[in-house]
């Protein structure tokens, strides 16, 4: 090989991904069902160790992307959300790369939609790449070209919801009415009926969507602690991804919320994940969606061929492991190097 070829075996550029580091300065706990342990303090020494491999990579990242939940909804009931957002604020200043924050639940629980607008964890600030958000003033979505031919889309999946919006709010007026059109529980935190299994779905291919939806439990999805996209992201997404098509660019979507129900338990899921798929199988730019929000993580290719990836959380993983991953970036796949209960996984893009 000449010095003037590419070497096929170097990125274009990497980027790392890490979610649902909840941190929180109080003892290890469990999740709501007590069947997850979560390590509180600890998932602070974890993001140490994703930065300071990021920070010895050979090839440094050019960015990362933080897929929300950063700090634990506790921290509210202790009065500690401002501090303890400084604290792994303080982790984050030793990335070696910009780093792009995806709001979750969690954010919710201790901050305003106002507040976030106005934070360290509104990075739209600085990495609009110009007339990249909606035109509501307080989506919290945006998107960048780290480099010729790519393009990283952030979306707001708490856009409609009970989390974070004013309750005179239409978004939330819309919230309440979907959840209680599916949810007929007095906690809306907790899922209606379960339904059937996967196993007696396959012999029921054939009835309403309605009606499968609750077979195969997708209708857990409608609780308070998920949220849904707006009309007015989704023409926005449509818009970006349309000039994407034009300019023959590769398009990496993230949430914090998945959107396919194969790459997540279905309690994790955006309430209009349907919507949301519709739209990026019908743009080839689209080659991967990330998320968080499902501490063990999924993966799953869709009929487009669009990687679904849902990312191990930080919090539900040991001290002894890790959970997050350095992507590189190549002209036909993405490869994902995880560390720790992350997968290594190979990221062909769709023919
Ligand atoms: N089955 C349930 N019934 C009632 N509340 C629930 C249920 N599952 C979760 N919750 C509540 O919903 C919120 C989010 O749940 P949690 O499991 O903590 O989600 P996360 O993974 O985002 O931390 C918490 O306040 C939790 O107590």
């Amino acid at each position: 090989m000449t010095t003037e070829m590419k070497d096929s075996t170097q990125p274009l550029f990497t980027f790392g991904i890490i979610a649902d580091i909840q941190y929180a300065d109080i003892d290890d706990g469990f999740n709501f069902k007590h069947t997850r342990k979560r390590y509180y303090r600890n998932s602070i020494r974890l993001l140490r160790n994703a930065l300071e491999r990021w920070n010895t990579e050979n090839v440094k990242p050019l960015f990362i992307l933080q897929l929300g939940d950063i700090i634990d909804g506790f921290n509210k009931r202790y009065n500690m959300s401002d501090q303890s957002l400084n604290t792994v604020m303080k982790e984050f200043d030793s990335s070696p790369a910009e780093v792009h924050h995806v709001w979750g639940n969690h954010e919710f629980y201790n901050f305003s939609r106002d507040t976030l607008l106005r934070s360290v964890l509104n990075s739209s600030v600085d990495f609009d790449s110009g007339g990249g958000l909606p035109s509501t003033g307080d989506i919290y979505a945006y998107h960048f070209s780290p480099a010729p031919g790519y393009r990283f889309i952030l979306l707001d999946a708490y856009d409609v919801s009970l989390l974070g919006r004013e309750e005179s709010s239409v978004q939330y007026h819309q919230a309440i009415t979907l959840l209680k059109a599916h949810n007929k529980n007095e906690d809306l935190n907790h899922p209606p009926a379960r339904g059937l299994t996967r196993k007696y779905f396959r012999s029921l291919l054939f009835c309403e969507p309605r009606t499968m939806e609750a077979l195969t439990g997708l209708e857990k999805r409608f609780v308070k602690f998920n949220g849904g996209f707006s009309q007015d992201q989704l023409d926005w997404l449509e818009g970006v991804l349309s000039s994407a098509d034009h300019k023959l660019e590769r398009v990496t979507i993230v949430s914090h919320l998945p959107i396919h129900p194969s790459s997540t338990d279905p309690i994790c899921l955006a309430w209009n994940y349907d919507e949301l798929l519709t739209i990026i199988q019908g743009h080839k730019s689209v080659v991967c969606f990330m998320a968080g929000h499902d501490h063990d993580g999924g993966f799953h290719i869709d009929h487009s061929g669009v990687h679904h990836l849902t990312l191990e959380g930080v919090i539900e993983t040991p001290p002894d492991s890790d959970a997050f991953g350095t992507v590189s970036v190549y002209e036909d796949r993405m490869v994902l190097k995880g560390y720790g209960r992350t997968f290594d996984r190979l990221l062909m893009y769709p023919c």
